[in-house]
């Protein structure tokens, strides 16, 4: 896997400004349902505040009642737009307006999670919330421009949980390249730019899904700075995402601490805080340091451990040339690992999906565990795979949509 030259390295942005919209003022107070669309509508008084202070919000309960695509079924949406006619095609850049009415075929409703998705008002962005596990996201649909609608600064003010939607990080819908269906780009909440998020994908694929309204069981493919990543939507509607080969070699992780013999970093010790910790340092396109144990202490109890306090000291670690996330972890058995995240850019989060994927394959390297593996995080768990035969990892777990949100730029 490589990393585009398209991904700018990590810079902090200070400012904190928000401007427009207090959403997540909105978004904190109670909310009634609307029983007939099975949606959620902040009250008469609430809704008047949001559109005074120029922003909206819906909240979807439950997925619309759609017409299903049994087409889409097992093929990637690559095939699919190459195999449909040319009538059946306008999805790729929609008409959103002809798309939104094709949603629902019997519960219409005022204010569709659709026809919210398809709004395109001059001098707003329209996004919607999403989270994997916790780790939550503002997701922006930017199908008609390779450049991202919003920049790092308005990103790092979107992100701020008081003053701004909150989010630990905002992710864009590109138009694919090299072939691929679709590019994910994606902000930190501190502003700087990973190569990739592994929750981040899972509602990546879930919002595209809601986008291109695809049904059943679906797979793309999605070009980000580690390379291409294939996300399957299930029946059930996790997701399951192909994450590639993990990189071991030290000088791609990055990492400058001493490496064994086939150049891997495998439980070596590194001096944080005065303490000495156990280390194996794995890529999965972005970089990870997973620690099990510290010197006088085999196996971590990870609810004891301080992360605000430590997890800076590794991130900002002289021996890790671009930041590292850092995965704390608990061996439960063999196949079954507690794990939590301080995330470069971002501080402590409530999951953390390339993590988890990095934090089996050190397991295994460091003989903790075997391949298959549920990896419990705050926010719920993930499953991970090590495949031996194609030496990918994999990844599966849910993603949700929180809301709907329009706000001014
Ligand atoms: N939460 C993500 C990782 C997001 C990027 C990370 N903070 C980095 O800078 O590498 C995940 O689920 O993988």
């Amino acid at each position: 896997m490589q990393c585009s030259s398209n991904i700018n390295t990590y810079r902090r942005v200070n400012s904190r400004e928000i401007q427009g919209a207090s959403l997540h003022l909105a978004a904190r107070h109670r909310s009634i349902r609307d029983g007939d669309s099975g949606r959620v509508n902040f009250s008469p008084l609430l809704e008047a505040t949001a559109m005074a202070i120029g922003a909206t919000i819906s909240v979807p309960l439950t997925s619309p009642t759609c017409r299903t695509l049994a087409s889409v079924n097992k093929l990637s949406l690559h095939s699919l737009r190459s195999s449909l006619p040319t009538t059946q095609r306008t999805f790729k850049y929609p008409n959103s307006r002809l798309v939104a009415s094709s949603m629902s075929t019997d519960a219409p409703v005022k204010t569709s999670s659709a026809s919210f998705l398809h709004r395109k008002e001059t001098g707003f962005l329209d996004f919607a919330k999403f989270h994997g596990l916790g780790n939550d996201f503002v997701l922006i649909d930017n199908r008609d421009s390779s450049e991202p609608r919003i920049s790092a600064d308005k990103a790092v003010q979107l992100c701020d949980r008081n003053f701004g939607v909150g989010a630990d990080g905002v992710i864009f819908v590109l138009p694919g390249i090299n072939g691929t269906d679709y590019t994910m780009r994606i902000f930190n909440s501190d502003g700087s730019e990973p190569e990739m998020c592994g929750n981040g994908v899972r509602c990546f694929a879930k919002f595209v899904s809601q986008l291109e309204n695809l049904h059943g069981s679906h797979s793309f493919t999605i070009h980000t700075g580690a390379g291409l990543i294939i996300p399957e939507v299930l029946e059930d509607g996790n997701v399951r995402v192909d994450m590639g080969e993990p990189i071991l070699k030290a000088s791609d992780v990055p990492t400058k601490l001493p490496m064994n013999k086939e150049n891997a970093v495998v439980k070596s010790e590194l001096a944080v805080d005065g303490v000495i910790w156990h280390v194996t340092c794995v890529s999965m396109g972005n970089p990870h340091c997973v620690t099990f144990s510290r010197e006088g202490n085999q196996n971590l109890l990870v609810d004891e451990l301080k992360l605000a306090d430590i997890g800076p000291k590794f991130e900002h670690h002289e021996v890790f040339p671009a930041r590292t996330n850092t995965e704390f972890v608990q061996v439960l058995s063999n196949s079954h690992l507690k794990m939590r995240v301080w995330e470069r850019g971002a501080g402590a989060t409530l999951a953390c999906g390339t993590g988890a994927c990095a934090t089996v394959v050190a397991a295994v390297l460091e003989g903790r565990a075997g391949r298959n593996c549920t990896v419990d995080l705050p926010g719920g768990p993930l499953q991970i795979e090590w495949r031996e035969e194609d030496n990918h990892v994999y990844m599966t777990g849910s993603a949700d949509v929180v809301y709907y949100g329009s706000l001014p730029l």
